[in-house]
């Protein structure tokens, strides 16, 4: 089974599986109850925790006091539960801090590498190998014998196993391809992080958020125990110190704190491990690091002629390359020139590793990480690409530029619906109501030809076909209307039948909305059945532009000709060749 079949159940099922697994509901409720009386302690405690009676010192249980007095004549059940409060609420502390000073550090340098990266795994590596216990100690003696400082200080210590467990989990996810597309939509990279990068890190956070509770809970009994905690407040820890001076004389003493420590914490080892079954089903899929993507830079933006401004797209002179150490680069895409105007669709073909997919990217401004635009310009609807800051980018995306991919199941995110997927941009781009994006995504759905639309809408992806995985990604991509649709050999992990639908949706769409469209393909065929003009490209360079008919039935460059017998020699004889207009009358 795949990742995207085993996460979307596994999220809709957390609740379930957690109420039928009976380690968690066991934990969960032992803590839910101790967490209830502690926070209660000031309505349900017989007595004051403090007021003492020396002369009824380790008075044996009675009614009153069901679990006796202890070596000042304190109930040492009022103290139980006015000390598991300090108790608890010292562990909540360590967590939040270790919370707020891992989580947001780690997703920064996950999602964002670089510098931050850099300094942040440096800084955590460094608070890794302080031993804690030394730690403690040093500044209990300098900043005083405070429960709460101590907690403060833990938490800091404790930071970097959440640093390290969100930041691996985001860079792993960083490549996948629908935190690409989510790019390409336009989103934020804080919406990004939020929506798809929190979520896919939240089950792991929870699971040692509750580890790391019951660690603070051991480790700051521990302190009191020795002595070293503040010594005024009735702890559990300070309890059972007391309770081990007295041991001999009233053995019982230490039984009380003892069993609280030992359920509080083992509740929250099961909890952190039956969630863990419950919930990392459904955790981060299995990242493959695909594509990291930086923005298109390289230089000063270049400035944009008058004619530029009327195409849709214009490329011009456009050089893309990656530098190695050693200062030389590798230029993969070599001072092409390119136009799509409004309502045409022009193929990009090459032989694998041309700089098709380069180009198309420099279009986005997305290029895979390291690779710059060297020279040349990009512009589309007048708008300049090269150079232009993310905000631009995050703009145009969506909006004015959208992008259709190949591999349509990994660029949707197996934790989310379809309706999930469309509604999100409607959204956040065009600022729509739920109700009216999700009026919108259904009518987005029948335009591309999803007749069941409510299903798919709240279908997950492993619920949907590939076919249909490509329609819904087309839907996406041109839900805020763009000008320019740039598709990926949109048709190449789709069967043939599919295929060819997918390019007959992608004509209609050319043709009622009016979008140019740059198809990215190395199959011929595909061109000959959309495309009204067609770019070959060989090693970063064109060979050979003009129309799709002329350079199908007579190409002038020696290398269309050896792609044309190539698909002639190796593929099933698919009928000759005839314009569009010709078939479609
Ligand atoms: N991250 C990268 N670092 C260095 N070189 C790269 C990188 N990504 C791509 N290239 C190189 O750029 C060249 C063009 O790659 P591109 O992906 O554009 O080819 P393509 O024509 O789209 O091929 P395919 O159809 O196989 O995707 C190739 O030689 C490739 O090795």
């Amino acid at each position: 089974m795949d990742t995207a079949s085993r996460n979307a159940p596994a999220r809709r099922g957390a609740v379930r599986r957690f109420a039928a697994s009976p380690r968690a509901v066991v934990s969960a409720l032992v803590l839910g109850t101790i967490v209830v009386l502690v926070a209660l302690a000031p309505v349900i405690a017989p007595h004051d925790p403090n007021t003492a009676d020396l002369g009824r010192a380790f008075d044996p249980p009675e009614a009153g006091h069901p679990l006796g007095l202890d070596p000042a004549g304190r109930d040492v059940w009022s103290r139980l539960l006015h000390g598991g409060r300090f108790t608890l609420a010292g562990a909540a502390v360590a967590v939040a801090v270790a919370l707020a000073a891992g989580v947001p550090a780690g997703l920064a340098a996950g999602y964002r590498g670089g510098w931050f990266d850099t300094l942040a795994d440096w800084w955590f590596n460094l608070t890794m190998a302080l031993p804690a216990m030394v730690v403690l100690l040093a500044s209990r003696a300098v900043l005083g014998p405070t429960v709460w400082t101590l907690m403060v200080i833990l938490g800091l210590l404790v930071a970097p196993s959440f640093f390290r467990l969100v930041r691996s989990t985001v860079a792993a996810m960083r490549g996948e391809l629908y935190v690409d597309a989510a790019r390409v939509f336009g989103l934020s990279d804080t919406r990004i992080m939020g929506r798809h990068v929190l979520v896919v890190v939240r089950a792991p956070i929870i699971i040692q958020t509750a580890l790391v509770a019951g660690m603070a809970i051991g480790l700051q009994a521990g302190l009191e125990f020795l002595g070293i905690g503040s010594g005024d407040l009735p702890t559990w820890g300070a309890m059972l110190n007391e309770a081990f001076t007295n041991v001999h004389r009233d053995p019982l003493l230490m039984l009380w704190p003892g069993l609280a420590l030992g359920l509080t914490s083992a509740a929250l080892v099961l909890l952190a491990s039956a969630l863990r079954d419950v919930l990392e089903d459904r955790g981060a899929p299995a990242a493959t690091g695909r594509r990291a993507r930086s923005r298109a830079t390289g230089g000063p933006a270049p400035s944009v002629s008058a004619e530029d401004r009327t195409a849709l797209l214009s490329v011009r002179g456009l050089t893309i390359a990656y530098p190695h150490d050693d200062g030389s680069a590798k230029q993969v895409v070599n001072g092409i020139d390119l136009e799509v105007r409004r309502g045409e669709i022009l193929g990009l073909v090459g032989e694998s590793g041309s700089g098709k997919t380069q180009t198309a990217f420099s279009v986005l401004g997305l290029l895979p990480e390291g690779g710059r635009v060297e020279k040349g310009s990009v512009t589309v609807d007048g708008q300049q690409i090269v150079g232009a800051g993310e905000r631009t980018l995050r703009r145009l995306r969506g909006s004015t530029v959208a992008y259709v991919p190949q591999e349509p199941m990994s660029n949707l995110d197996p934790a989310f619906t379809v309706g999930d997927h469309l509604t999100e941009p409607l959204r956040h781009k065009l600022g729509l109501s739920r109700a009216r994006a999700r009026e919108r995504a259904l009518e987005l759905l029948r335009q591309v030809e999803i007749s069941d639309a409510e299903r798919v809408l709240a279908s997950y992806p492993h619920q949907i076909s590939g076919g249909m995985a490509q329609r819904v990604l087309i839907a996406g991509a041109v839900s805020c209307d763009p000008d320019l649709l740039v598709a990926d050999e949109p048709t190449t992990a789709l069967d043939v039948t599919v295929q060819a639908e997918i390019l007959a949706l992608l004509r209609s769409l050319r043709t009622e909305r009016g979008m140019g469209v740059l198809l990215v393909t190395h199959d011929l065929g595909v061109v000959a059945d959309v495309c009204d003009r067609v770019a070959v490209l060989r090693e970063g360079r064109i060979v050979e532009h003009g129309s799709a008919e002329r350079v199908l039935t007579a190409p002038e460059a020696p290398y269309t000709r050896d792609l044309l017998d190539a698909v002639l020699d190796n593929t099933p004889a698919r009928g000759p060749w005839r314009p569009r207009e010709e078939e479609t009358r």
